[in-house]
């Protein structure tokens, strides 16, 4: 499966976080970082997995991401996400990350960046939970 395609025009998903990029997500450069936009993924993927786990869940993969076009500094980042598989104590989530800029007339969306995780649903001592369905 190719992760990172322009092939679907429109978000995949449900709309779980929107997000500011602001003078604290750059670099010395002022360059929006990368690192940046995967802690946002992150957050976003774990707000529908523990929609799933009905409690706290741990990040215990996540899959190659490619950034397709540059972040700027005032670009809303939106963040879709959809579950696609849930085993006895994971969840796997596909988020995607799109440049959403409305200039007061229209709404441009750009996609960003795409990716799979997997979350494990662990009790308070951070051990893997079962989930139940
Ligand atoms: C300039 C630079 C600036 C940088 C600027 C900062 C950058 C910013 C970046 C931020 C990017 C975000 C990054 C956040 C990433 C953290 O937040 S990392 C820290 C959070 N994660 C953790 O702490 C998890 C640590 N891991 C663990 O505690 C244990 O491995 C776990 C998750 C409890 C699992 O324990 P275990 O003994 O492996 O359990 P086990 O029964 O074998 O597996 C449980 C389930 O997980 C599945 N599983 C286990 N391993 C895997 C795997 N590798 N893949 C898929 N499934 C798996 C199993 O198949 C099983 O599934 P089920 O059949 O039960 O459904």
């Amino acid at each position: 499966m190719n992760l990172v395609n322009d092939d679907n025009p429109v978000p995949q998903g449900e709309l779980t976080l929107k997000v500011l990029a602001d003078n604290q997500s750059t670099n010395h450069t002022g360059d929006v970082f990368a690192g940046w936009v995967a802690m946002n993924v992150d957050q976003a993927g774990e707000i529908q997995a523990r929609k799933v786990a009905k409690g706290r869940v741990v990040t215990v993969s996540i899959g190659a991401m490619s950034f397709m076009r540059p972040v700027q500094v005032g670009d809303i980042i939106g963040l879709y996400s959809r579950v696609t598989e849930v085993g006895k104590t994971s969840i796997r989530v596909i988020v995607e990350a799109w440049i959403e800029n409305d200039n007061g007339d229209s709404v441009s969306q750009k996609k960003l960046t795409e990716t799979s995780m997997v979350f494990v649903a662990v009790d308070g001592s951070g051990s893997t939970q079962r989930i139940n369905r």
